[in-house]
């Protein structure tokens, strides 16, 4: 009997290209006995959400802004938004959680109740550990390395704990900076880069949990 299916939840908040890749990635050798069972976005607006409902049959996705919300349930905190995600994300019963392009710092509230069902969480990052952590990474190490302070960059995945992109890192790869290199050149490069570290990283994490029990 084949091995029980990994549930992955993705959350997003743009164009979605890291949520393609572990879209093409599933179930294939390279994310074996794993799907991707929920999409929840923070921006209605997110093209991922497209890529998610293209697939066949279609990934259910979710949508919940932070300042709709806030809008729309006065008095409510962004701890309390927090605790929506966190009510949405283990509704879908993950074995994963998989931050990809989401712009939100998560808050104790969210990480302590995910925490609880004993489920990972995991971020990628456009740069090397402790190198440019939060927004920007990307334009902040091209610019580094017109000054000379940098030779290259590199993206992580890492474990997401409340210190923003200071959790243990999963998977790291350099990505090289060419002299030539216009910041479209780099940022083609290291997108690349991510697209194979996503799905290896989370497959590592998937792994150590153990394979799941046959259904
Ligand atoms: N508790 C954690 N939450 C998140 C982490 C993390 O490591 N710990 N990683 C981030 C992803 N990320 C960088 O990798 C990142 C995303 C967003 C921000 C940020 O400052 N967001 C602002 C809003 C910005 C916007 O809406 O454009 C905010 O949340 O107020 C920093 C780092 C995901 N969450
Ligand atoms: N600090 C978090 C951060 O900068 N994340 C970055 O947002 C992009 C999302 O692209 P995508 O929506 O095409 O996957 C990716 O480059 C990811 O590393």
């Amino acid at each position: 009997m084949a091995p029980e299916e990994h549930r992955i939840v993705v959350l997003i908040s743009g164009s979605g290209t890291n949520l393609q890749a572990l879209i093409d990635a599933q179930g294939t050798p390279s994310l074996p006995d794993a799907k991707i069972v929920l999409v929840l976005s923070n921006r209605k607006a997110a093209y991922g959400l497209t890529r998610a409902q293209n697939v066949d049959p279609p990934i259910p996705t979710q949508v919940l802004a932070l300042q709709p919300y806030l809008k729309a349930n006065p008095g409510k905190t962004r701890n309390d938004y927090d605790s929506e995600v966190s009510k949405i994300v283990l509704a879908a019963s993950p074995d994963i959680i998989v931050l990809a392009g989401w712009m939100h710092v998560l808050s104790d509230t969210f990480l302590g109740e995910v925490e609880r069902e004993n489920i990972p969480v995991i971020n990628i990052h456009p740069a090397l550990p402790g190198a440019f952590d939060g927004v920007n990474a990307i334009q902040r190490a091209f610019d580094a390395f017109g000054r000379g302070e940098i030779e290259n960059s590199g993206v992580m995945v890492h474990k997401v704990i409340r210190e923003v992109d200071r959790g243990e890192p999963v998977l790291v790869r350099t990505v090289e900076i060419k002299k030539e290199d216009t910041l479209e050149d780099f940022e083609q490069r290291l997108h690349q880069t991510e697209w194979g570290v996503i799905v290896e990283a989370t497959k590592i994490v998937l792994e150590s949990r153990g394979k799941k029990p046959s259904a």
